[in-house]
């Protein structure tokens, strides 16, 4: 960021922020980023492809003279813990920006109980509640929010394009499901004498996939769901269930507790709170009819984001801008598509109007070290960054 003439710091949330102000100090700035931290075992453009285009494309700004041509002052920020794999949290750097992060939030611990509040000790934070006061940005000092991000999805290699405009992003919630039984010895308790939760963790997950793919034989949500809901809700819905723990995890033991992750997503909110709804009742039938007991915990709700129709549109035009500059004369129109990931921008769109620009990835593979883009690609995204903050 300093070698791209921007003046640097670090927040008490741990996010890098590069700034400069450009023509117009006192206008309102455009903010440009994306997340720095990764999930387990994952690619290396999931989040830093974005960063890296802002940065570069300021710093060919900053060597042809031109940083101080900008209209406004623009901030490159690296947002840290946008996906939420130590305290399933997410968005804790922007959502500390877009100031909505409650002061619990610091409570929050991770697997060894150790909270986010710790961690930032060990960081010499000494974090209270009126930090995150200070940290929140003043709606009326940011003009927007623009990210770029990798696709993580198959469509723009399917329609052959490099880059492409984000419509919206699916709403999100995670889930953290306890089930408790009766631990006991693997080899004298008669199978009909057993409360065995990870049997009923097992029926639990195999039942969520069947309602999430046909939710329409399932949802009920007393008849408030509209069959138009359903009906877009089953082109998006998709769930998850990526952890499981079970205690004590030994052989020949019936499991005690066994615990497991929900990650529910669609583009409609009231369709995805219809799921909850109805998945949550029946995995309580579930633990009734096989004496187990389970406690549902809400570890995150995120609505789903409409992008900014201006910023999308000059994002398109930037697109057009940098693929004309790598090929000459474009005819096909720059795609516009839906997010089924979550990104900061959901996080943003509580401070100020969000765009995103997708970039194309192989196979559409990401949250894997597979993850990939073509060279050419990342240049695209490069030219589309900089062309995008010539125009601002
Ligand atoms: N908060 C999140 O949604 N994080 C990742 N980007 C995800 O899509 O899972
Ligand atoms: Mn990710
Ligand atoms: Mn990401």
């Amino acid at each position: 960021m300093e070698d791209a003439g921007l003046r640097t710091w670090v927040d008490q949330m741990g996010n890098v922020h590069g700034r400069v102000e450009g023509a117009n100090a006192n206008a309102e700035a455009l903010l440009v980023g994306s997340h720095m931290d990764t999930v387990v075992d994952a690619g290396k453009f999931d989040g830093a492809l974005g960063i890296v285009s802002a940065i570069s494309a300021l710093k060919v700004m900053h060597v042809n003279g031109k940083l101080q041509n900008l209209t406004r002052p623009v901030e490159v920020i690296a947002f840290c813990d946008e996906e939420g794999v130590r305290f399933q949290t997410t968005f804790l750097g922007s959502g500390a920006l877009a100031g909505i992060l409650p002061a619990t939030t610091l409570e929050i611990p991770d697997k060894r109980n150790v909270t986010v509040k710790d961690v930032l000790k060990e960081n010499s934070i000494e974090a209270a509640e009126e930090m995150f006061l200070q940290l929140k940005y003043d709606p009326k000092s940011v003009w927007g929010y623009v990210e770029l991000h990798i696709e993580q999805g198959p469509v723009l290699e399917q329609v052959g394009f490099p880059l492409g405009v984000v419509k919206g992003i699916a709403g999100q919630t995670r889930l953290k499901v306890t089930v408790r039984g009766s631990q006991g010895h693997a080899g004298t308790v008669p199978m009909s004498m057993r409360q065995d939760p990870m049997v009923a963790a097992a029926e639990q997950i195999v039942l969520m996939e069947s309602l999430c793919k046909h939710p329409e034989e399932y949802l009920s949500y007393d008849g408030r769901c509209s069959g138009s809901s359903i009906k877009s809700l089953s082109s998006s819905l998709v769930c998850t269930v990526g952890e499981i723990s079970t205690w004590p995890s030994a052989s020949n033991v019936i499991p005690g507790q066994v615990t497991y992750t929900v990650d529910i997503r669609a583009i409609d909110d009231l369709g995805r709170e219809a799921v909850i709804y109805d998945l949550s009742n029946r995995i309580y039938q579930i633990c009734d009819k096989r004496s187990v007991s389970c406690v549902i915990e809400h570890k995150h709700d995120a609505g789903a984001v409409i992008c900014d129709p201006e910023l999308s549109s000059q994002l398109k035009s930037a697109a057009y801008s940098a693929l004309k500059r790598m090929e000459g004369d474009i005819q096909d129109e720059v795609p516009t598509l839906m997010s089924g990931a979550g990104h900061d921008a959901m996080a943003m769109s509580h401070l100020t109007k969000v765009g995103m620009l997708f970039v194309r990835c192989r196979g559409g593979i990401s949250h894997s070290p597979q993850e990939d883009v073509l060279d050419d690609d990342v240049w695209a995204a490069g030219l589309a960054t900089l062309s995008f903050l010539e125009n601002l």
